[in-house]
């Protein structure tokens, strides 16, 4: 009889196509054998009971900034990981941007690989960033294992990793389609986010509200067609981040329709918070794009619903209290939510009780299709010869977030104090628990 290493028994096995009853069998941080409706005739070093667990496959988080090198005080891949283990995540993207130096060349990403081996607890991955500067590195990055580009249409809020204008865009996006990878962007118009916030700001006008309209959806589409453009000429293959409203979303459908390469995301913010949000807790729910009304949340559910997003990513991009105070001007303050621990708790809450959203769909956006998209093979379903990264959830468990609940370096976080329903009880990473019974495990 063959032992495993590890064999969970009776949980409640969701995939982006089914739900069934059964046993998880794993050795070598790999899944050997998965039996449905009859238990498994094996033994192994170790057991875990799930039953009343649902697994998941590990989440995928796409789209973190961990700030590691260079703005640790910020973060960091401990911190990082420790919280996306928390939330059910075994694998992460980090964002060229936040660290410094940032990921634009083969040497920073070297950088940051070592600090993730020596300090992350779930699987990382890196972006590149395509900035004006860097279109003789990208070759480079790319034969390193970068998973993907990433660049700004607007002003990235950090110094050292600036936005693109146009001839970058053109030259990076022909070069990233010859190389075979994809440009994820950050779309936002510069010059109507510019002129709006200044408008504003110099008629004193510096409320939540004023933030909002300074950064509206138009913002997003006029960058969203521009891109497109370029993508329609170069062949280079696009992933928008964070739409903040459907009607981004159907910019880009209409594209895919046409035959475009492209696919989208959005976030558990834009998904979950609104303006009267960002007007209660001020620059701890300030982001960009900015959080929206109500009826934008709605609608984005609908194309959640609807098979119009392709991934959810948490963008955490978080930042020290002193960057977060509430003043009177919300201009001022980092954007930025710090959220990678809770990206499950609100598609479950918000999605699948709320609103009925059926779990596999969630599986779908956040693991599957993010393995699919960026050629993670091995990673995103639960069956032979996948990885062993899995998610154990308690979906009767309700709690409330409190802030000494968070493994953030920095406890703040907009979704403190609300009640999610679906609580994390194991984070299973090649076969191994990084977080059991509230707990990192060393
Ligand atoms: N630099 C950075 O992390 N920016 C992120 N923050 C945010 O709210 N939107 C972003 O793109
Ligand atoms: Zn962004
Ligand atoms: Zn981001």
């Amino acid at each position: 009889m063959t032992i495993y290493d590890l064999i969970i028994k009776n949980g409640t096995i969701v995939t982006a196509d089914s739900i069934v009853q059964g046993d998880i069998a794993i050795k070598g941080g790999k899944i050997m054998e998965v039996s449905v409706d009859k238990p498994l005739e094996a033994t192994a070093e170790k057991e875990i009971d799930a039953v009343g667990l649902h697994v998941f496959p590990g989440v995928i988080d796409s789209h973190v900034h961990f700030n590691e090198p260079g703005r640790t005080e910020w973060e960091g891949l401990e911190t990082g990981s420790r919280s996306l283990a928390a939330g059910g995540a075994t694998s992460f993207f980090d964002m060229p941007l936040n660290s410094t130096p940032p990921t634009i060349n083969k040497a920073n990403l070297e950088l940051k690989r070592s600090a993730a081996e020596e300090k992350s607890i779930v699987n990382p991955y890196y972006w590149g960033g395509l900035v004006p500067e860097n279109l003789d590195d990208l070759k480079d990055l790319h034969e390193n294992g970068v998973i993907g580009f990433k660049a700004f249409m607007s002003p990235s809020g950090i110094d050292d990793f600036h936005n693109v204008d146009d001839e970058t865009i053109y030259k990076g996006m022909r070069e990233i389609a010859s190389l075979g990878s994809l440009l994820a962007v950050h779309a936002e118009s510069t010059v109507m986010c510019e002129q709006l916030a200044e408008e504003r700001i110099g008629q004193g006008k510096v409320t939540a509200r004023d933030y909002v309209e300074s950064r509206p959806v138009i913002s997003e589409i006029e960058a969203v067609r521009r891109i497109l453009s370029y993508a329609e000429l170069t062949g280079c293959k696009l992933h928008i981040v964070h739409a903040s409203s459907r009607k981004v979303v159907e910019v880009i459908n209409d594209a895919k329709h046409r035959g475009v390469d492209i696919t989208v995301e959005t976030c558990p913010h834009y998904l979950s918070l609104t303006v009267k949000d960002l007007e209660e807790q001020g620059v701890i729910a300030k982001c960009a794009p900015p959080l929206r009304d109500q009826e934008e949340v709605d609608d984005l559910w609908t194309a959640v619903a609807n098979g119009e997003i392709d991934t959810i990513g948490s963008d955490h991009s978080p930042a020290p209290a002193s960057m977060k105070v509430i003043s009177d001007n919300i201009f001022d303050g980092w954007g930025g939510i710090s959220g990678a621990q809770s990206m499950l708790n609100i598609l479950l809450t918000e999605g699948h009780f709320k609103r009925n959203l059926p779990l596999e769909k969630i599986v779908e956006l956040t693991a599957t299709n993010p393995a699919k998209i960026f050629g993670l093979t091995t990673k995103g379903k639960i069956a032979a010869n996948y990885d062993a990264d899995l998610t154990l959830a308690d979906l009767n468990e309700s709690f409330e977030l409190k802030k000494e609940d968070l493994f953030y370096r920095h406890q703040h976080s907009p979704y403190v104090g609300m009640t999610f329903k679906g609580n994390v009880k194991t984070t299973i990473v090649g076969g191994k628990a990084v977080f059991e019974n509230g707990e990192i495990q060393e």
